[in-house]
């Protein structure tokens, strides 16, 4: 198996989350370069003194490498630890620039080395997924779902996505009015769309993701029932809909579950996915406290979604 080291500059003060978020997204191995702690001395067991410098390290500041491996979601493994990295903030932890940067694969081709890993794939009993530039025959009952990435989240092959679009087969019945919370790619919005939802509307804070969530509904002739805007959340949306689905991380998710069953018809369904194994009791626990059922925990690899109705 190839493995990408990514390299994180962050502060002292954020260390151990950081390191944390790593280890939770799947990292191999991590190893902390950090100046001040090497600056000490360090006496060995037989009484040697060792004096380590700052000036021992090509980058200033703490880096954090982690090992990943080179796969068909690499790039999203690096956008879901950006967005966990970026959250720190919402704890008052000081993550400095919070610069990622890829080696192993060359720095000009790291956005395009994993194409290579990115071939059409089954992830569902009727979806297929692939990238626009492979050629699939589909057999007759298949959905295909034709994807550029771009620089978005949603190659539809994270196994957060995959859940999504498993539970969205098992609740979409037709003519479902949707709302997709994070939609990078679209990648949902489109699976929603071709199992017969009526409307989706599909938000993102980021502009790539706006991009991409356009240009990939458009390829997959469902422009017209797809309505992109960029939109923090459920800030500001006040229509009611029958599915609201968010494939976005545990932090984030137990931050507007109160706004999803807002904009929830009674008996409207909620997907929700991104959530990393150790935190899904207190996202269940705040799906409760809000009003929902849980119908479904859908597990793949360390990540848990949720399948809940809003009572
Ligand atoms: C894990 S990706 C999921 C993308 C796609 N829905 C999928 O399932 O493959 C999460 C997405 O949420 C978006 N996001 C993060 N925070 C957000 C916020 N506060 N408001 C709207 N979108 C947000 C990110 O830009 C990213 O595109």
């Amino acid at each position: 198996m190839k493995w990408s080291e990514i390299s994180i500059h962050t502060t002292q003060e954020a260390i151990e989350a950081v390191a944390n978020i790593l280890h939770e997204a799947g990292a191999g191995g991590v190893i902390i370069e950090d100046p001040e702690i090497l600056e000490r001395e360090w006496e060995t067991p037989y009484g040697e003194v060792y004096q380590l410098s700052p000036e021992d390290f090509p980058e200033e500041g703490v880096v954090i490498k982690a090992y990943f491996p080179l796969n068909s979601y690499l790039m999203e493994t690096v956008e879901q630890i950006k967005l966990a990295i970026n959250n720190l903030l919402t704890f008052d932890i000081n993550i400095g620039d919070g610069k990622i940067s890829i080696s192993e694969v060359n720095e000009e081709d790291w956005a395009s080395g994993w194409k290579k890993y990115y071939k059409p794939v089954k992830i569902a009993d009727k979806i297929l997924i692939t990238p626009t530039w492979e050629e699939v025959e589909p057999k007759s009952d298949e959905i295909v779902i034709e994807l550029d990435p771009g620089m978005a989240f949603g190659t539809g092959t994270h196994p957060t996505t995959v859940m999504c679009i498993q539970a969205l087969e098992k609740v979409i019945k037709g003519d479902e009015e949707v709302i997709d919370v994070g939609c990078g790619t679209g990648v949902l919005s489109i699976a929603a769309a071709k199992l017969g939802a009526k409307h989706i509307l599909a938000l993102d804070l980021d502009e790539v993701a706006i991009k991409s969530a356009k240009l990939n509904a458009k390829i997959n002739n469902v422009g017209s029932v797809i309505e992109v805007k960029q939109n923090n959340l459920l800030d500001n949306i006040d229509k009611r809909v029958d599915l609201v689905m968010a494939n976005i991380l545990a932090e984030v998710i137990i931050r507007f579950t109160s706004d999803v069953a807002r904009v929830l018809k009674p008996n409207g369904i909620y997907i929700t996915s991104g959530i990393i194994g150790t935190k899904a009791e207190l996202v269940k626990d705040v799906l409760i406290r809000d009003g929902f059922i849980i119908e479904e925990t859908l597990r793949k690899d360390d990540w848990v979604a949720f399948i809940a109705k809003r009572a």
